[in-house]
Protein backbone atom coordinates (compact mmCIF):
# COMPACT_ATOMS: atom_id res chain seq x y z
CA UNK A 1 0.00 0.00 0.00
CA UNK A 2 3.10 2.18 0.88
CA UNK A 3 4.43 1.79 -2.55
CA UNK A 4 1.01 2.70 -4.73
CA UNK A 5 0.14 5.75 -2.85
CA UNK A 6 0.41 8.76 -5.07
CA UNK A 7 2.49 6.33 -7.82
CA UNK A 8 1.52 7.58 -11.46
CA UNK A 9 -0.31 5.06 -13.16
CA UNK A 10 1.42 2.51 -14.76
CA UNK A 11 4.92 3.00 -12.70
CA UNK A 12 4.12 -0.13 -10.74
CA UNK A 13 3.18 -2.88 -11.74
CA UNK A 14 -1.09 -3.62 -11.98
CA UNK A 15 -3.14 -3.94 -9.00
CA UNK A 16 -6.27 -2.84 -7.66
CA UNK A 17 -4.27 -0.51 -5.60
CA UNK A 18 -3.50 1.69 -8.50
CA UNK A 19 -6.75 1.87 -9.35
CA UNK A 20 -8.07 2.86 -5.52
CA UNK A 21 -5.04 5.75 -5.90
CA UNK A 22 -6.27 7.39 -9.25
CA UNK A 23 -9.83 7.29 -7.82
CA UNK A 24 -8.63 9.06 -4.20
CA UNK A 25 -6.17 11.18 -6.31
CA UNK A 26 -8.87 12.26 -8.71
CA UNK A 27 -11.30 13.04 -5.82
CA UNK A 28 -9.22 14.94 -3.92
CA UNK A 29 -7.99 16.81 -7.19
CA UNK A 30 -10.71 17.52 -9.09
CA UNK A 31 -13.44 17.30 -6.10
CA UNK A 32 -15.96 15.38 -7.55
CA UNK A 33 -16.97 11.73 -7.05
CA UNK A 34 -15.56 8.45 -8.16
CA UNK A 35 -16.80 5.11 -8.52
CA UNK A 36 -15.27 1.31 -8.83
CA UNK A 37 -17.07 -1.02 -11.09
CA UNK A 38 -15.65 -4.09 -10.00
CA UNK A 39 -16.90 -7.76 -12.10
CA UNK A 40 -16.48 -10.52 -13.57
CA UNK A 41 -18.16 -14.07 -13.20
CA UNK A 42 -18.96 -15.89 -9.94
CA UNK A 43 -15.34 -17.46 -8.37
CA UNK A 44 -13.47 -14.51 -10.01
CA UNK A 45 -12.33 -12.19 -7.33
CA UNK A 46 -15.16 -9.70 -7.15
CA UNK A 47 -15.21 -9.44 -3.50
CA UNK A 48 -11.46 -9.78 -2.19
CA UNK A 49 -11.08 -6.81 -4.93
CA UNK A 50 -13.50 -4.66 -3.45
CA UNK A 51 -12.26 -5.72 0.10
CA UNK A 52 -8.47 -4.94 -0.99
CA UNK A 53 -10.18 -1.03 -2.29
CA UNK A 54 -12.17 -1.00 1.04
CA UNK A 55 -8.78 -1.38 2.96
CA UNK A 56 -6.26 0.70 0.52
CA UNK A 57 -9.26 3.51 0.85
CA UNK A 58 -9.05 3.41 5.10
CA UNK A 59 -5.50 3.28 4.84
CA UNK A 60 -5.20 6.84 2.99
CA UNK A 61 -8.07 8.27 4.21
CA UNK A 62 -8.27 6.94 7.70
CA UNK A 63 -7.96 8.46 11.42
CA UNK A 64 -4.52 7.28 12.74
CA UNK A 65 -5.29 8.15 16.59
CA UNK A 66 -8.72 8.14 16.88
CA UNK A 67 -10.71 6.83 20.27
CA UNK A 68 -12.34 3.64 20.03
CA UNK A 69 -13.75 2.67 17.00
CA UNK A 70 -13.34 4.25 13.54
CA UNK A 71 -15.40 4.64 10.64
CA UNK A 72 -13.05 2.51 8.34
CA UNK A 73 -12.99 -0.09 11.04
CA UNK A 74 -16.44 -0.06 10.93
CA UNK A 75 -16.66 -0.33 7.79
CA UNK A 76 -13.94 -2.85 7.15
CA UNK A 77 -15.56 -5.16 9.79
CA UNK A 78 -18.98 -4.84 8.01
CA UNK A 79 -17.44 -7.21 5.65
CA UNK A 80 -17.68 -10.45 7.55
CA UNK A 81 -20.89 -9.86 9.25
CA UNK A 82 -22.56 -9.55 5.52
CA UNK A 83 -20.78 -12.52 4.37
CA UNK A 84 -21.91 -14.83 7.08
CA UNK A 85 -25.55 -13.82 6.12
CA UNK A 86 -25.35 -13.20 2.15
CA UNK A 87 -22.69 -16.15 1.61
CA UNK A 88 -22.92 -19.47 0.76
CA UNK A 89 -20.39 -22.39 -0.79
CA UNK A 90 -21.56 -22.55 -4.81
CA UNK A 91 -19.93 -25.12 -7.08
CA UNK A 92 -17.92 -22.53 -8.75
CA UNK A 93 -17.22 -20.31 -4.86
CA UNK A 94 -16.64 -21.16 -1.63
CA UNK A 95 -17.69 -17.54 -0.58
CA UNK A 96 -19.66 -16.65 -3.14
CA UNK A 97 -22.02 -13.59 -2.28
CA UNK A 98 -25.30 -13.99 -2.81
CA UNK A 99 -26.51 -10.55 -3.32
CA UNK A 100 -25.12 -7.45 -5.18
CA UNK A 101 -23.57 -4.40 -3.04
CA UNK A 102 -22.73 -0.97 -3.89
CA UNK A 103 -20.63 1.03 -0.94
CA UNK A 104 -20.26 4.44 -0.78
CA UNK A 105 -17.36 5.44 1.11
CA UNK A 106 -17.93 9.24 2.04
CA UNK A 107 -14.61 11.45 2.94
CA UNK A 108 -14.78 15.03 4.24
CA UNK A 109 -13.22 18.18 2.99
CA UNK A 110 -9.45 17.21 4.26
CA UNK A 111 -10.02 13.46 2.34
CA UNK A 112 -10.58 11.53 5.47
CA UNK A 113 -13.42 8.83 5.79
CA UNK A 114 -16.30 10.55 7.27
CA UNK A 115 -19.38 8.08 6.76
CA UNK A 116 -20.65 5.15 4.56
CA UNK A 117 -23.35 3.43 3.34
CA UNK A 118 -23.96 0.12 2.34
CA UNK A 119 -26.80 -0.80 -0.45
CA UNK A 120 -27.29 -4.43 -1.00
CA UNK A 121 -29.29 -6.20 -4.33
CA UNK A 122 -31.93 -8.92 -4.60
CA UNK A 123 -30.42 -11.58 -2.10
CA UNK A 124 -31.15 -15.19 -3.38
CA UNK A 125 -33.99 -15.95 -1.01
CA UNK A 126 -34.54 -19.46 -2.36
CA UNK A 127 -30.93 -21.14 -0.85
CA UNK A 128 -32.58 -20.77 2.53
CA UNK A 129 -35.12 -23.64 1.56
CA UNK A 130 -33.59 -24.84 -1.28
CA UNK A 131 -29.95 -26.05 -2.03
CA UNK A 132 -28.23 -28.43 -4.67
CA UNK A 133 -25.48 -31.73 -4.14
CA UNK A 134 -22.47 -30.06 -3.50
CA UNK A 135 -23.79 -26.54 -2.20
CA UNK A 136 -24.47 -24.85 1.04
CA UNK A 137 -26.81 -22.71 2.82
CA UNK A 138 -25.69 -19.22 4.22
CA UNK A 139 -22.57 -19.55 6.01
CA UNK A 140 -24.70 -18.03 9.30
CA UNK A 141 -26.12 -22.01 9.49
CA UNK A 142 -23.06 -23.76 9.88
CA UNK A 143 -21.86 -21.43 12.16
CA UNK A 144 -24.24 -21.35 14.54
CA UNK A 145 -24.16 -25.11 14.79
CA UNK A 146 -20.69 -24.62 15.68
CA UNK A 147 -21.47 -22.10 18.80
CA UNK A 148 -20.67 -22.89 22.10
CA UNK A 149 -22.12 -25.61 23.74
CA UNK A 150 -24.95 -23.25 25.94
CA UNK A 151 -25.63 -21.50 22.54
CA UNK A 152 -26.15 -25.14 20.74
CA UNK A 153 -27.93 -26.32 24.19
CA UNK A 154 -30.52 -22.99 24.34
CA UNK A 155 -31.39 -23.39 20.47
CA UNK A 156 -31.47 -26.83 20.75
CA UNK A 157 -29.25 -27.35 17.55
CA UNK A 158 -26.59 -29.68 17.19
CA UNK A 159 -25.74 -31.81 13.93
CA UNK A 160 -26.45 -29.60 10.59
CA UNK A 161 -26.78 -33.30 9.16
CA UNK A 162 -30.30 -33.25 11.33
CA UNK A 163 -32.32 -30.16 9.68
CA UNK A 164 -33.66 -30.14 6.34
CA UNK A 165 -32.78 -26.48 5.11
CA UNK A 166 -28.98 -28.32 5.28
CA UNK A 167 -29.20 -31.76 4.46
CA UNK A 168 -30.31 -31.49 0.75
CA UNK A 169 -26.92 -31.39 -0.04
CA UNK A 170 -24.12 -33.88 0.99
CA UNK A 171 -21.68 -30.60 1.08
CA UNK A 172 -21.76 -29.40 5.24
CA UNK A 173 -17.71 -28.21 5.71
CA UNK A 174 -15.72 -26.00 3.92
CA UNK A 175 -11.94 -26.93 3.29
CA UNK A 176 -9.68 -24.34 5.56
CA UNK A 177 -12.66 -22.87 6.95
CA UNK A 178 -13.18 -23.71 10.70
CA UNK A 179 -17.17 -22.91 11.66
CA UNK A 180 -16.90 -22.56 15.32
CA UNK A 181 -13.93 -20.12 15.21
CA UNK A 182 -15.75 -17.86 12.43
CA UNK A 183 -18.92 -17.81 14.64
CA UNK A 184 -16.80 -16.57 17.25
CA UNK A 185 -15.05 -13.74 14.42
CA UNK A 186 -19.01 -13.43 12.94
CA UNK A 187 -19.75 -11.98 16.45
CA UNK A 188 -16.58 -9.77 17.16
CA UNK A 189 -17.33 -8.18 13.93
CA UNK A 190 -20.98 -7.48 15.36
CA UNK A 191 -19.61 -5.65 18.34
CA UNK A 192 -17.22 -3.25 15.94
CA UNK A 193 -20.07 -2.61 14.04
CA UNK A 194 -22.22 -2.08 16.85
CA UNK A 195 -24.75 -4.28 17.35
CA UNK A 196 -25.40 -5.37 20.75
CA UNK A 197 -25.13 -8.20 22.72
CA UNK A 198 -29.08 -8.48 23.41
CA UNK A 199 -29.48 -7.96 19.39
CA UNK A 200 -26.99 -10.42 18.28
CA UNK A 201 -28.45 -12.98 20.83
CA UNK A 202 -31.68 -12.13 18.83
CA UNK A 203 -30.37 -12.26 15.62
CA UNK A 204 -28.94 -16.15 15.67
CA UNK A 205 -31.96 -17.00 17.91
CA UNK A 206 -34.19 -15.70 14.53
CA UNK A 207 -31.46 -18.21 12.61
CA UNK A 208 -32.14 -21.45 15.22
CA UNK A 209 -35.76 -20.40 14.28
CA UNK A 210 -35.52 -20.90 10.93
CA UNK A 211 -33.48 -24.30 10.49
CA UNK A 212 -36.84 -25.75 13.13
CA UNK A 213 -39.05 -24.70 11.34
CA UNK A 214 -37.53 -26.33 8.10
CA UNK A 215 -38.14 -29.59 9.93
CA UNK A 216 -42.30 -29.38 10.77
CA UNK A 217 -43.18 -31.70 8.24
CA UNK A 218 -47.22 -32.07 7.37
CA UNK A 219 -49.68 -35.16 6.32
CA UNK A 220 -52.69 -35.61 5.62
CA UNK A 221 -55.87 -34.64 8.14
CA UNK A 222 -58.93 -36.32 8.36
CA UNK A 223 -61.48 -33.84 6.48
CA UNK A 224 -60.12 -33.48 2.50
CA UNK A 225 -57.63 -31.29 1.38
CA UNK A 226 -56.03 -30.17 5.38
CA UNK A 227 -53.14 -30.75 6.76
CA UNK A 228 -51.81 -31.47 10.10
CA UNK A 229 -48.12 -31.80 12.01
CA UNK A 230 -46.89 -34.59 10.98
CA UNK A 231 -45.42 -36.46 14.49
CA UNK A 232 -43.86 -35.66 17.27
CA UNK A 233 -41.20 -35.13 16.09
CA UNK A 234 -42.47 -32.33 13.69
CA UNK A 235 -44.15 -31.10 17.15
CA UNK A 236 -40.73 -30.89 18.74
CA UNK A 237 -39.78 -28.40 16.27
CA UNK A 238 -43.16 -26.52 15.86
CA UNK A 239 -42.71 -25.87 19.66
CA UNK A 240 -38.99 -24.84 19.33
CA UNK A 241 -39.75 -22.70 16.68
CA UNK A 242 -42.21 -20.73 18.50
CA UNK A 243 -40.30 -20.42 21.51
CA UNK A 244 -37.37 -18.96 19.91
CA UNK A 245 -39.85 -16.52 18.09
CA UNK A 246 -41.60 -16.04 20.84
CA UNK A 247 -44.68 -16.61 19.41
CA UNK A 248 -47.69 -18.83 20.09
CA UNK A 249 -47.24 -22.26 18.97
CA UNK A 250 -51.11 -22.86 17.97
CA UNK A 251 -50.78 -20.04 16.20
CA UNK A 252 -48.45 -20.53 13.99
CA UNK A 253 -49.69 -24.17 13.16
CA UNK A 254 -52.64 -22.11 12.10
CA UNK A 255 -50.67 -19.63 10.36
CA UNK A 256 -48.72 -22.48 8.55
CA UNK A 257 -51.72 -24.93 7.67
CA UNK A 258 -54.44 -21.95 7.41
CA UNK A 259 -55.82 -19.50 5.29
CA UNK A 260 -58.04 -16.46 5.78
CA UNK A 261 -60.42 -15.75 2.74
CA UNK A 262 -62.46 -12.68 2.57
CA UNK A 263 -65.05 -12.76 0.24
CA UNK A 264 -67.72 -9.97 -0.13
CA UNK A 265 -69.78 -12.24 2.21
CA UNK A 266 -67.99 -13.34 4.46
CA UNK A 267 -64.98 -14.35 6.31
CA UNK A 268 -63.94 -17.85 5.58
CA UNK A 269 -60.86 -20.40 7.47
CA UNK A 270 -59.78 -22.75 4.77
CA UNK A 271 -56.84 -25.44 5.16
CA UNK A 272 -54.45 -25.96 3.05
CA UNK A 273 -53.37 -29.68 2.17
CA UNK A 274 -49.51 -30.96 2.95
CA UNK A 275 -48.03 -29.43 -0.02
CA UNK A 276 -49.55 -26.19 0.57
CA UNK A 277 -48.20 -26.30 3.79
CA UNK A 278 -44.78 -27.15 2.58
CA UNK A 279 -45.02 -23.93 0.10
CA UNK A 280 -46.46 -21.58 3.03
CA UNK A 281 -43.28 -23.00 5.54
CA UNK A 282 -41.04 -22.29 3.21
CA UNK A 283 -42.30 -18.99 2.08
CA UNK A 284 -42.61 -17.60 6.18
CA UNK A 285 -38.84 -19.32 6.49
CA UNK A 286 -37.60 -16.84 3.42
CA UNK A 287 -39.89 -13.90 4.12
CA UNK A 288 -37.76 -14.04 7.95
CA UNK A 289 -34.64 -14.27 6.47
CA UNK A 290 -34.59 -11.77 3.98
CA UNK A 291 -35.95 -9.38 6.62
CA UNK A 292 -33.26 -10.32 8.86
CA UNK A 293 -30.60 -9.76 6.14
CA UNK A 294 -32.33 -6.34 5.57
CA UNK A 295 -31.97 -5.67 9.46
CA UNK A 296 -28.40 -6.68 9.53
CA UNK A 297 -27.56 -3.79 6.51
CA UNK A 298 -29.91 -1.18 7.78
CA UNK A 299 -28.40 -1.50 11.21
CA UNK A 300 -24.63 -1.16 10.09
CA UNK A 301 -26.06 1.43 7.99
CA UNK A 302 -27.42 3.51 10.96
CA UNK A 303 -24.26 2.39 13.45
CA UNK A 304 -21.29 4.07 10.60
CA UNK A 305 -23.52 6.70 9.98
CA UNK A 306 -23.83 9.21 6.97
CA UNK A 307 -22.04 12.08 6.70
CA UNK A 308 -24.66 14.77 5.23
CA UNK A 309 -22.17 16.93 4.80
CA UNK A 310 -20.08 14.92 2.88
CA UNK A 311 -19.46 16.68 -0.66
CA UNK A 312 -17.51 13.32 -2.47
CA UNK A 313 -17.29 10.24 -2.24
CA UNK A 314 -15.79 6.70 -3.91
CA UNK A 315 -18.50 3.87 -4.69
CA UNK A 316 -17.41 0.53 -4.88
CA UNK A 317 -19.98 -1.30 -6.67
CA UNK A 318 -19.54 -5.59 -6.25
CA UNK A 319 -22.29 -6.93 -7.86
CA UNK A 320 -23.25 -10.29 -9.91
CA UNK A 321 -21.68 -10.81 -13.45
CA UNK A 322 -23.42 -12.18 -16.16
CA UNK A 323 -25.06 -15.62 -16.08
CA UNK A 324 -26.17 -18.94 -18.30
CA UNK A 325 -27.15 -21.74 -16.77
CA UNK A 326 -28.65 -25.21 -18.22
CA UNK A 327 -31.65 -23.33 -16.27
CA UNK A 328 -32.37 -19.70 -15.83
CA UNK A 329 -34.94 -18.63 -13.38
CA UNK A 330 -36.16 -15.38 -12.36
CA UNK A 331 -33.02 -14.57 -10.53
CA UNK A 332 -30.70 -15.07 -13.85
CA UNK A 333 -33.18 -12.52 -15.80
CA UNK A 334 -32.60 -10.06 -13.02
CA UNK A 335 -28.72 -10.57 -12.77
CA UNK A 336 -28.75 -10.18 -16.42
CA UNK A 337 -30.77 -7.21 -16.89
CA UNK A 338 -28.34 -5.34 -14.17
CA UNK A 339 -25.62 -6.72 -16.11
CA UNK A 340 -27.05 -4.82 -19.40
CA UNK A 341 -27.58 -1.93 -17.36
CA UNK A 342 -23.94 -1.88 -16.50
CA UNK A 343 -22.73 -2.57 -19.74
CA UNK A 344 -24.81 0.38 -21.05
CA UNK A 345 -23.01 3.00 -18.45
CA UNK A 346 -19.75 1.59 -20.00
CA UNK A 347 -20.46 1.63 -23.89
CA UNK A 348 -21.49 5.51 -22.84
CA UNK A 349 -18.45 6.33 -20.87
CA UNK A 350 -15.96 4.71 -22.99
CA UNK A 351 -17.51 6.42 -26.04
CA UNK A 352 -17.74 9.73 -24.38
CA UNK A 353 -14.38 9.02 -23.54
CA UNK A 354 -13.22 8.45 -27.41
CA UNK A 355 -15.28 11.23 -28.36
CA UNK A 356 -13.34 14.09 -26.05
CA UNK A 357 -10.05 12.43 -27.37
CA UNK A 358 -11.35 12.90 -31.03
CA UNK A 359 -12.18 16.32 -30.43
CA UNK A 360 -8.98 17.49 -28.67
CA UNK A 361 -7.25 16.05 -31.44
CA UNK A 362 -9.68 17.71 -34.13
CA UNK A 363 -11.01 14.97 -35.87
CA UNK A 364 -14.40 14.56 -36.94
CA UNK A 365 -15.82 11.36 -34.90
CA UNK A 366 -19.31 11.68 -36.50
CA UNK A 367 -18.47 8.12 -38.00
CA UNK A 368 -17.41 6.27 -34.84
CA UNK A 369 -19.85 3.30 -34.84
CA UNK A 370 -21.67 3.61 -31.56
CA UNK A 371 -22.40 0.05 -29.69
CA UNK A 372 -25.23 0.33 -28.17
CA UNK A 373 -27.41 -2.42 -26.17
CA UNK A 374 -30.68 0.03 -25.68
CA UNK A 375 -32.72 -2.16 -27.39
CA UNK A 376 -32.29 -5.26 -25.54
CA UNK A 377 -32.94 -2.76 -22.13
CA UNK A 378 -36.44 -1.26 -23.73
CA UNK A 379 -37.19 -5.12 -24.31
CA UNK A 380 -36.30 -5.51 -20.55
CA UNK A 381 -37.87 -2.70 -19.37
CA UNK A 382 -39.62 -0.47 -21.49
CA UNK A 383 -42.92 1.05 -19.65
CA UNK A 384 -45.58 -0.06 -20.71
CA UNK A 385 -44.99 -3.48 -23.30
CA UNK A 386 -41.20 -4.55 -21.57
CA UNK A 387 -40.55 -8.23 -20.31
CA UNK A 388 -41.25 -6.26 -16.31
CA UNK A 389 -44.47 -4.74 -17.10
CA UNK A 390 -45.89 -7.56 -18.64
CA UNK A 391 -45.03 -9.95 -15.65
CA UNK A 392 -46.40 -7.65 -13.36
CA UNK A 393 -49.41 -7.29 -15.49
CA UNK A 394 -49.75 -11.40 -15.55
CA UNK A 395 -49.55 -11.10 -11.33
CA UNK A 396 -52.07 -9.06 -10.92
CA UNK A 397 -54.64 -11.44 -12.79
CA UNK A 398 -55.44 -14.20 -10.87
CA UNK A 399 -55.95 -16.53 -13.73
CA UNK A 400 -52.50 -16.18 -15.06
CA UNK A 401 -49.93 -18.67 -15.34
CA UNK A 402 -46.87 -19.27 -17.05
CA UNK A 403 -48.17 -19.93 -19.84
CA UNK A 404 -50.50 -17.25 -20.47
CA UNK A 405 -47.55 -15.44 -19.74
CA UNK A 406 -45.34 -17.15 -21.92
CA UNK A 407 -47.94 -16.51 -25.36
CA UNK A 408 -48.09 -12.50 -24.27
CA UNK A 409 -44.79 -12.40 -24.74
CA UNK A 410 -44.10 -14.46 -28.04
CA UNK A 411 -47.09 -12.18 -29.09
CA UNK A 412 -45.82 -9.09 -27.92
CA UNK A 413 -41.66 -9.54 -29.69
CA UNK A 414 -42.57 -11.69 -32.50
CA UNK A 415 -40.21 -9.55 -34.44
CA UNK A 416 -37.55 -8.25 -32.06
CA UNK A 417 -34.90 -9.44 -33.11
CA UNK A 418 -33.64 -9.76 -29.14
CA UNK A 419 -35.76 -11.99 -28.92
CA UNK A 420 -36.48 -15.73 -29.51
CA UNK A 421 -39.25 -18.40 -29.26
CA UNK A 422 -37.41 -21.37 -28.68
CA UNK A 423 -38.47 -24.53 -30.77
CA UNK A 424 -39.97 -27.54 -28.61
CA UNK A 425 -41.37 -25.57 -25.90
CA UNK A 426 -44.17 -23.41 -24.55
CA UNK A 427 -42.90 -21.90 -21.78
CA UNK A 428 -39.25 -20.87 -22.48
CA UNK A 429 -37.92 -17.45 -24.13
CA UNK A 430 -34.70 -16.42 -25.17
CA UNK A 431 -33.22 -12.80 -24.65
CA UNK A 432 -30.34 -12.11 -27.20
CA UNK A 433 -27.87 -10.70 -24.26
CA UNK A 434 -24.82 -8.48 -24.69
CA UNK A 435 -22.76 -11.48 -24.18
CA UNK A 436 -24.81 -14.25 -25.76
CA UNK A 437 -28.27 -16.03 -25.89
CA UNK A 438 -29.85 -17.12 -22.75
CA UNK A 439 -32.79 -19.31 -22.60
CA UNK A 440 -35.02 -18.27 -19.54
CA UNK A 441 -37.63 -21.19 -17.99
CA UNK A 442 -40.88 -19.20 -17.17
CA UNK A 443 -42.07 -21.69 -14.65
CA UNK A 444 -41.45 -19.65 -11.64
CA UNK A 445 -41.25 -16.23 -12.70
CA UNK A 446 -44.45 -15.58 -11.46
CA UNK A 447 -44.48 -16.93 -7.84
CA UNK A 448 -41.05 -15.04 -7.44
CA UNK A 449 -42.08 -11.94 -8.63
CA UNK A 450 -44.67 -11.20 -6.42
CA UNK A 451 -43.80 -9.30 -3.18
CA UNK A 452 -46.35 -9.94 -1.13
CA UNK A 453 -46.39 -11.18 3.06
CA UNK A 454 -48.83 -14.04 3.67
CA UNK A 455 -51.21 -11.87 6.02
CA UNK A 456 -51.48 -14.50 8.49
CA UNK A 457 -47.30 -14.53 8.87
CA UNK A 458 -47.53 -11.04 9.27
CA UNK A 459 -49.96 -11.19 12.09
CA UNK A 460 -48.40 -13.68 13.81
CA UNK A 461 -44.96 -12.16 13.72
CA UNK A 462 -46.09 -8.42 14.63
CA UNK A 463 -47.34 -9.89 17.41
CA UNK A 464 -44.16 -11.83 18.86
CA UNK A 465 -43.28 -11.13 22.20
CA UNK A 466 -39.77 -10.39 21.29
CA UNK A 467 -39.17 -6.63 20.37
CA UNK A 468 -36.43 -7.78 17.81
CA UNK A 469 -38.47 -10.39 15.83
CA UNK A 470 -41.91 -8.21 15.59
CA UNK A 471 -39.61 -5.23 14.80
CA UNK A 472 -38.71 -7.17 11.89
CA UNK A 473 -42.58 -7.20 10.84
CA UNK A 474 -43.70 -3.59 11.33
CA UNK A 475 -47.59 -3.58 11.07
CA UNK A 476 -48.57 -2.94 7.13
CA UNK A 477 -51.26 0.16 7.53
CA UNK A 478 -53.97 0.15 5.70
CA UNK A 479 -53.03 1.91 2.67
CA UNK A 480 -50.29 -0.22 2.19
CA UNK A 481 -51.99 -3.57 2.56
CA UNK A 482 -53.50 -2.74 -0.82
CA UNK A 483 -50.78 -1.65 -2.72
CA UNK A 484 -48.09 -4.26 -1.41
CA UNK A 485 -50.55 -7.09 -2.80
CA UNK A 486 -49.33 -6.05 -6.14
CA UNK A 487 -45.88 -4.79 -5.31
CA UNK A 488 -43.38 -6.70 -7.16
CA UNK A 489 -39.85 -7.71 -6.97
CA UNK A 490 -39.18 -6.65 -10.49
CA UNK A 491 -40.48 -3.39 -10.35
CA UNK A 492 -38.79 -2.94 -7.13
CA UNK A 493 -35.53 -4.05 -8.67
CA UNK A 494 -35.74 -2.01 -11.33
CA UNK A 495 -36.04 0.86 -9.51
CA UNK A 496 -32.85 -0.07 -6.94
CA UNK A 497 -31.15 0.00 -10.85
CA UNK A 498 -32.33 3.05 -11.63
CA UNK A 499 -31.16 4.78 -8.51
CA UNK A 500 -28.06 3.21 -8.43
CA UNK A 501 -27.17 4.34 -12.32
CA UNK A 502 -28.09 7.91 -11.29
CA UNK A 503 -25.21 7.66 -9.00
CA UNK A 504 -22.73 6.05 -10.71
CA UNK A 505 -23.87 8.94 -13.76
CA UNK A 506 -22.87 11.27 -11.15
CA UNK A 507 -19.39 9.81 -10.56
CA UNK A 508 -16.09 9.30 -12.53
CA UNK A 509 -15.79 5.56 -13.20
CA UNK A 510 -12.70 3.48 -12.95
CA UNK A 511 -13.49 -0.63 -14.08
CA UNK A 512 -11.52 -3.53 -12.45
CA UNK A 513 -12.24 -6.59 -14.83
CA UNK A 514 -11.74 -9.78 -12.91
CA UNK A 515 -10.87 -13.40 -14.46
CA UNK A 516 -10.89 -16.38 -13.31
CA UNK A 517 -7.96 -18.48 -13.85
CA UNK A 518 -9.55 -21.90 -13.33
CA UNK A 519 -13.04 -23.96 -12.79
CA UNK A 520 -11.35 -26.18 -10.36
CA UNK A 521 -11.27 -23.28 -7.68
CA UNK A 522 -7.47 -24.25 -7.09
CA UNK A 523 -4.54 -21.91 -6.76
CA UNK A 524 -1.75 -21.72 -9.52
CA UNK A 525 -3.33 -22.81 -12.41
CA UNK A 526 -4.39 -21.32 -15.43
CA UNK A 527 -7.25 -22.98 -18.32
CA UNK A 528 -6.20 -20.76 -21.44
CA UNK A 529 -9.22 -21.33 -22.93
CA UNK A 530 -11.35 -20.90 -20.02
CA UNK A 531 -9.46 -17.31 -19.73
CA UNK A 532 -9.62 -16.75 -23.40
CA UNK A 533 -13.45 -17.05 -23.15
CA UNK A 534 -13.61 -14.57 -20.36
CA UNK A 535 -11.57 -12.19 -22.43
CA UNK A 536 -13.96 -12.28 -25.43
CA UNK A 537 -16.75 -11.88 -23.55
CA UNK A 538 -14.41 -8.67 -22.24
CA UNK A 539 -13.45 -7.39 -25.92
CA UNK A 540 -17.36 -7.62 -27.14
CA UNK A 541 -17.86 -5.94 -23.92
CA UNK A 542 -16.02 -3.19 -24.82
N1 LIG B 1 -6.59 -11.57 -5.19
C1 LIG B 1 -6.75 -12.83 -4.84
N2 LIG B 1 -5.73 -13.56 -4.40
C2 LIG B 1 -5.87 -14.84 -4.03
N3 LIG B 1 -7.05 -15.50 -4.06
C3 LIG B 1 -8.10 -14.84 -4.48
C4 LIG B 1 -8.02 -13.48 -4.90
N4 LIG B 1 -9.25 -13.09 -5.29
C5 LIG B 1 -10.04 -14.17 -5.11
N5 LIG B 1 -9.37 -15.21 -4.64
C6 LIG B 1 -9.89 -16.58 -4.32
O1 LIG B 1 -11.08 -16.79 -5.08
C7 LIG B 1 -12.21 -16.97 -4.22
C8 LIG B 1 -13.41 -16.31 -4.84
O2 LIG B 1 -13.27 -14.90 -4.81
P1 LIG B 1 -14.50 -13.93 -4.57
O3 LIG B 1 -15.39 -14.47 -3.52
O4 LIG B 1 -13.95 -12.57 -4.41
O5 LIG B 1 -15.24 -14.07 -5.99
P2 LIG B 1 -16.49 -13.25 -6.54
O6 LIG B 1 -16.13 -12.79 -7.91
O7 LIG B 1 -16.89 -12.21 -5.56
O8 LIG B 1 -17.57 -14.39 -6.66
P3 LIG B 1 -19.18 -14.35 -6.48
O9 LIG B 1 -19.74 -13.64 -7.67
O10 LIG B 1 -19.53 -15.82 -6.48
O11 LIG B 1 -19.45 -13.71 -5.17
C9 LIG B 1 -11.79 -16.38 -2.89
O12 LIG B 1 -12.48 -16.98 -1.81
C10 LIG B 1 -10.29 -16.69 -2.87
O13 LIG B 1 -10.09 -18.03 -2.47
Amino acid sequence: MERYKGAELGRMSPHVFAIADISYRAMIDERRSNSILVSGESGAGKTETTKLIMQYLAFLGGHSFAEGRTVEQQILESNPVLEAFGNAKTVRNNNSSRFGKFVEIQFDNHGRISGAAIRTYLLERSRVCQISDRERNYHCFYLLCSAPAEEIEAYKLGDPRSFHYLNQSSCYELDDVNDAQEYLATRRAMDVVGINENDQEAIFRVVAAILHLGNIDFAKGEEIDTSVIRDERSMFHLEMTARLLMCESHALEDALCKRVMITPEEIIKRSLDPLGATISRDGLAKTIYSRLFDWLVDKINHSIGQDSNSRFLIGVLDIYGFESFKSNSFEQFCINYTNEKLQQHFNQHVFKMEQDEYTKEGIDWSYVNFIDNQDILDLIEKKPGGIIALLDEACMFPRSTHETFCEKLYQSFKSNKRFIRPKLTRTDFTIVHYAGEVQYQSEQFLDKNKDYIVAEHQDLLTSSKCPFVASLFPPLVEETTKTSKFSTLGARFKLQLQQLMDTLNSTEPHYIRCVKPNDELKPLLFDNVNVTQQLRSGVRCA
